[in-house]
């Protein structure tokens, strides 16, 4: 049986925008796992220690792997694309998280969904509300709109920066 998840992206070290399409290639690749939507992709303020701006992004995923095993494949591919665990909520080359995973809580010590960050977080909320706004918090009770309408301004900004840059896709002119 496979579900809708939504995991976020992250990125502020070095070339942000390429270590997102990194990281939704090897996401493409995964067995068992379909990309279905992307967000826009969001530049917004570090929440945590003094860090450079990150690139933020949230995919939609029809996943047909336990949450468990999805988050096991999601530390690899953050392993092969640079990601060192120095600092709690330091830089890093990519983050992903599970932030929902249609019609399922999941509480073990290793793996909350939804996110426990979630609800304070504009940087994955914005991206999450473009593609699912009427998502209900299964905790809270709350869409994903309402949750975004109660949080406090934070620094997020619809960026420039896409996922296919103009030059890389095919030309129409003939
Ligand atoms: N929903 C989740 N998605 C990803 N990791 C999770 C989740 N819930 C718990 N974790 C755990 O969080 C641990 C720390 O992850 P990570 O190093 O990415 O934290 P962080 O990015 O610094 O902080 P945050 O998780 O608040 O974004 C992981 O080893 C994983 O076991
Ligand atoms: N703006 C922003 N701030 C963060 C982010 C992030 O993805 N975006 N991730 C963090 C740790 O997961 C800590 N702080």
């Amino acid at each position: 049986m496979s579900t809708i998840v939504y995991v976020g992206l992250g990125s502020n070290e070095g070339d942000r925008e390429s270590h997102l399409v990194a990281a939704l290639t090897a996401l493409s690749r995964i067995d068992a796992v379909a990309v279905l939507r992307c967000s826009s992709l969001f530049d917004s303020a570090p929440v945590g220690p003094p860090q450079p701006r990150y690139l933020n992004a949230v995919v939609a995923l029809d996943c047909a792997l336990s949450p468990q095993r999805l988050l096991v494949i999601l530390q690899q591919i953050e392993k092969d694309l640079g990601r060192r665990r120095e600092q709690h909520w330091g830089p890093r080359t990519i983050d992903l998280d599970i932030l929902f995973w249609e019609g399922q809580v999941v509480a073990d010590p290793h793996l909350q969904v939804p996110h426990l960050e979630l609800h304070k977080r504009r940087f994955a909320l914005e991206p999450l509300a473009e593609l699912a706004p009427d998502l209900l918090h299964p905790v809270l009770g709350t869409t994903v709109k309402e949750l975004l309408g109660k949080l406090a301004p934070q620094d997020v900004r619809r960026s420039e920066a896409t996922w296919w840059p103009e030059a890389s896709l095919p030309s129409n002119e003939t």
